[in-house]
């Protein structure tokens, strides 16, 4: 029978856009020696496949027809994570403007949905049964994939805090303008939680962390010592 370690640990951090989501995971589960896995980066992969093999991403039916099609393989390693779409590495790829202004439309079938949730709970299970436990990120994970993780965490940031982030990362290259990527984050946010199926939402028991004024190192921190604290009260 397949069990989980005792002392496993299943940690799910929610929030919208450039919250600090993958930062704070990342960094968390390497500093707790756990697996990490970016969900956010399955379902660019899916969307990335969609649009390479000429489906279009706005016709949800023919969207649903094609989901079971494309293996989707993540590595969890936080300190090197990958994603591969039928064995090509799509770590470039899915972060494509293309890629991101498509990805909600494809999220929002819940064909496309109730295959990605199958493969992330098995993620999640199998790190549950082979390590000391995963940090999982996305929009659902407290509510849907994972609702009985051990901690729930949903970041939140005001949309000046995140759009300068995002302008911040693009810097020397594209020179975003801050008003169009705060738009652009706000229109991303809006159609992931009006969605029908699984929108992103706080969980009613997950911890909400306003990142507006702290650092990442702090909310890194923050994070942890939630972890620690969790796993104190299990003893
Ligand atoms: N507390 C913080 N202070 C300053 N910058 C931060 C903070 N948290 C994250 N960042 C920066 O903001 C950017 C976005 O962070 P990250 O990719 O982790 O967000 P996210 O919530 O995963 O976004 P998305 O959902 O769009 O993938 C990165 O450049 C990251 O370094
Ligand atoms: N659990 C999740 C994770 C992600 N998505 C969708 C909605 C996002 O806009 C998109 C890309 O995520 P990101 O890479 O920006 O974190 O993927 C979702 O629906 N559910």
């Amino acid at each position: 029978m397949e069990t989980a370690a005792p002392s496993a640990v299943i940690v799910a951090i929610d929030g919208p856009s450039g919250t600090g989501k993958s930062s704070t995971s990342k960094a968390v589960a390497a500093k707790l020696g756990l697996r990490y896995l970016d969900t956010g980066a399955q379902y660019r992969a899916i969307t990335w496949w969609m649009i390479s093999n000429g489906v279009d991403t706005d016709d949800a039916q023919a969207v649903a027809i094609a989901a079971g099609k494309p293996s989707i393989v993540s590595g969890t390693d936080p300190a090197a994570p990958t994603i591969t779409v039928d064995g090509l590495d799509a770590a470039g790829p899915i972060r494509t403007q293309e890629v991101t202004s498509k990805v909600s439309a494809v999220s929002a079938v819940p064909e496309v949905r109730t295959l990605i949730t199958e493969l992330q709970r098995s993620i999640a299970a199998e790190a549950a049964r082979e390590a000391d436990g995963i940090v999982v990120e996305g929009r659902d994970i407290g509510t849907t994939v994972l609702p009985d993780a051990d901690l729930k965490v949903f970041l939140t940031a005001s949309a000046e805090a995140r759009a300068a982030r995002r302008s911040g990362e693009l810097r020397g290259k594209e020179a975003a303008d801050l008003a169009a990527t705060k738009a652009a984050l706000i229109k991303r946010d809006a159609a992931d939680s009006g969605r029908k199926t699984s929108p992103l939402a706080k969980a009613g028991d997950a911890v909400e962390v306003d990142t507006t004024e702290l650092t990442l190192d702090q909310v890194i921190e923050c994070v942890v010592t939630l972890v620690e604290e969790k796993r104190a009260g299990r003893k």
